[in-house]
């Protein structure tokens, strides 16, 4: 949903990105300082049950995190492996504000709250899984009611709210959001399954080997197969998807 935002964001972005890279900081430096600065937050804060200020810590960097996509585009330093780094360490940061209160919220002995919060880990985890997968075999997967940075605004805004002593903000949005995420993985295997199903599997590359006992013939590979190996196979449309991601002015 709030992707629809990114336009908006980049011309805010854009220029901020412009004098943070003239001090010669490099993209991967932040995404690296980004992450590090936002598990540091939510490991340090939140199990010692300080909300407020783990909020505000995290809050700071993941924010200076979505810099490092405008400071590669303004210095033409846009990279896959800066691609790769930035959507591995988002998972990074994840894990560690949901683990971070989990901890708290077992060291206040409310373990029900803290399952709900594993809970939200992992739902976000295949979330953004099904996505990086479905990408990898060529098909578009930018749906779903709550993408990261809703599941981030939520989670950090309950959690300052809690830091400052609202009863029950925390216990909802935590419900909330593992609604959310389920509806979103659920919304991206529907997407995905009227792609699979729209585009007809590809021929394979050669003539099929005769079957033989020794040596039995392999279904065709493709996106419109119903199960493969983990490893991104080719397909018609991945370069056209980076293509996509790594367009400039474009916010993937
Ligand atoms: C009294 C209590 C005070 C508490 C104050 C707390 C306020 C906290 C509120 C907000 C702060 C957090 C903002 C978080 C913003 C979102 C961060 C973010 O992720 O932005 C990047 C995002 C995704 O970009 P990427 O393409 O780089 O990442 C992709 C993503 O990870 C995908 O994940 P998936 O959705 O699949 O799970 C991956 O699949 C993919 O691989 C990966 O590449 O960008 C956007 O979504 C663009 C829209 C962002 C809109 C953000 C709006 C922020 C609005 C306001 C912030 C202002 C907060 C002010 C705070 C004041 C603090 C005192
Ligand atoms: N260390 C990095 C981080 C990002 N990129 C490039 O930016 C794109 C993501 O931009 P966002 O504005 O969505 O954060 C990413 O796909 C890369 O092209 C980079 O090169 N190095
Ligand atoms: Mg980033």
């Amino acid at each position: 949903m709030l992707n629809k935002l990114r336009p908006a964001l980049g011309r805010v972005l854009t220029p901020i990105g412009r004098g943070v890279a003239r001090t010669g900081v490099t993209p991967n430096t932040i995404t690296v300082v980004g992450t590090a600065g936002t598990v540091a937050g939510a490991l340090v804060f939140f199990p010692r049950e300080n909300y407020f200020w783990g909020t505000l810590v995290i809050t700071a960097f993941v924010l200076f995190d979505m810099l490092d996509g405008a400071v590669a585009r303004v210095t033409g330093r846009s990279s896959r492996f800066g691609a790769f780094l930035d959507s591995t360490m988002d998972r990074v940061a994840d894990a560690a504000i949901f683990a971070g209160l989990m901890a708290g919220l077992s060291r206040d002995g409310q373990d029900g709250l803290a399952s709900v919060a594993l809970y939200c880990l992992v739902a976000g985890v295949v979330v953004s899984y099904a996505k990086a997968r479905a990408e990898g075999l060529g098909y578009t997967c930018n749906v779903g009611i709550a993408e990261r940075s809703e599941r981030l605004i939520i989670a950090l805004v309950a959690a300052g709210l809690h830091g400052l002593g609202v009863p029950y903000v925390l216990t909802f949005a935590l419900w909330l959001l593992a609604v959310l995420s389920t509806v979103t993985v659920g919304q991206r295997f529907a997407t995905v399954y009227k792609q699979a199903n729209a585009r007809p599997a590809e021929p394979p590359a050669q003539p099929p080997a005769q079957p033989s006992a020794q040596s039995p013939a392999q279904p065709p590979a493709g996106p419109g197969r119903a199960s493969g190996p983990a490893a991104p196979e080719p397909s018609a449309e991945p370069a056209e998807v980076d293509e996509e991601r790594h367009a400039p002015g474009r916010r993937a």
